[in-house]
């Protein structure tokens, strides 16, 4: 069975002080039912993607955290090391206590550029350490409109794990779809719209790069996900998990939806 997981992006939002009260309020919730429970059981798995700069508070604030919850960072660069200003290498990112990494959010993709060449680099690039990348795929509202939803997302994701070893995929690998049209709008897919989409992802998977892949492969879904609609598409048999954006920068609404999610597995 594939273990749900809830993570939040917080996108260039909270300095480490903000992190710090952040994990200050939620930490003490997270150690009380149901939480505590469904995360020893395995059932649900948590993460978050801090900025940077607040990887090392947040680790430190994760030290007593329990089972099941882990961080991420936001993006990185495939090489190791090198004359890249401004770049954060994987080697890095693991070692500020990450087990994830975002690829290809769509706003790398629209306002910085990230190529279908670039997410595949990073995926690889991330699989060579014991960091987990989560593939993020997703069609603008013309491409929908224009009826090339299913063409974008299968490219997006076919390119992204290109000469990735069908062994990882289950194991290794998290995708995400988030159309864009969703994020930040407060436009939610419909369950059937992101279950469709979801679906077809795995099938994708399970078509090119083997069954055993598709059946253990994460797909999630992000794009405005609150508390009031989690429940409804953690339902659904091929969304296993969110990836969520501003409503998991404050605790009070990120737990809301951990727990509407959770009554979905109930
Ligand atoms: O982009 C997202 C998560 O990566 C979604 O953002 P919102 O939840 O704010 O729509």
């Amino acid at each position: 069975m594939r273990k749900m997981l809830i993570a939040g992006n917080w996108k260039m939002h909270m300095t480490a002080g903000e992190t710090e009260q952040f994990f200050r309020e939620f930490m003490a919730s997270l150690r009380q039912p149901p939480f505590r429970e469904a995360l020893g059981r395995s059932r649900l798995e948590v993460a978050l993607f801090p900025p940077f700069t607040s990887l090392y508070v947040a680790a430190f604030a994760l030290e007593e955290a329990p089972r099941g919850f882990s961080l991420g960072a936001q993006t990185v660069h495939w090489e190791t090391h090198g004359a890249f200003t401004g770049e954060i290498s994987p080697a890095m990112v693991e070692e500020s206590g990450c087990r994830y990494c975002l690829v290809g959010h769509s706003e790398r993709r629209h306002l910085f550029g990230e190529t279908d060449e670039m997410t595949n680099l990073k995926v690889r690039a991330l699989l060579a350490t014991s960091l987990r990348p989560v593939l993020c795929v997703g069609e603008t509202l013309a491409e929908r409109e224009r009826g090339e939803t299913f063409t974008v997302v299968r490219r997006q994701l076919l390119k992204g794990l290109e000469s990735v070893p069908a062994h990882r995929l289950g194991q290794d690998v998290v995708v995400a779809y988030e159309p864009v049209w969703a994020i930040g709008t407060g436009k939610t897919a419909s369950d059937d719209d992101a279950q469709e989409v979801c679906h077809f992802l795995r099938s994708v998977v399970g078509d090119q790069l083997g069954a055993e892949g598709a059946e253990s492969l994460r797909v999630l879904y992000g794009g405005s996900v609150k508390a009031e609609n989690s429940a409804g598409l953690m339902a659904r048999p091929d969304i296993d998990g969110a990836l969520v954006g501003g409503a998991s920068l404050k605790s009070d609404s990120f737990l809301a939806i951990l727990r509407e999610s959770l009554s979905a597995l109930a």
